[in-house]
């Protein structure tokens, strides 16, 4: 779907992803990623990836977005853009982002984009299946 067609605050979303893959740091793989996480009172709170070194410590742009909207003061995400350089087919986040992204909404709304100005929705629902989120601690113990 083209990005032109969607609601002008989703745009906007996409668009502050978009423009956060310019920050990325990322000396070591050159993917560059940027993220947007919109929250219910319509604030966007943006990240991008920060490699190191210490390969293993390299946060993802969307875990970066989240942290930031927490440390704004809003864990009511409702949908998250994330925007990567790639061709073909569209690439969603990587598990532990979508663990990550669990913890707030099952329920929300990601908009994978491509440089073309093409967008796929997807819901987190579907990118993590029978997911393990706060709710779960309540379960009946034996
Ligand atoms: O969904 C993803 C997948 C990867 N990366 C980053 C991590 C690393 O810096 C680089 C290559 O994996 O891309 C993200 O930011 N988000
Ligand atoms: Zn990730």
């Amino acid at each position: 779907m083209d990005i032109s067609l969607l609601e002008p605050k989703f745009q906007e979303l996409i668009k502050a992803a978009v423009e956060m893959k310019d920050r990325a740091y990322c000396p070591y793989s050159n993917f560059r990623v940027g993220s947007s996480v919109m929250c219910s009172n319509g604030s966007i709170h943006v990240g991008c990836n920060v490699e190191n070194a210490s390969y293993g410590l390299c946060l993802c742009a969307e875990r970066c977005a989240v942290s930031n909207a927490v440390s704004a003061g809003h864990t009511d995400i409702i949908a998250v853009a994330i925007s990567c350089d790639i061709k073909g087919d569209f690439k969603g986040p990587c598990g532990m982002c979508r663990q990550v992204l669990a913890e707030f909404n099952l329920e929300m709304d990601l908009y994978l984009t491509k440089p073309d100005n093409t967008y796929k929705k997807v819901n987190l629902k579907e990118l993590l299946p029978m997911a393990f989120t706060p709710k779960s601690l309540e379960a009946e113990r034996i």
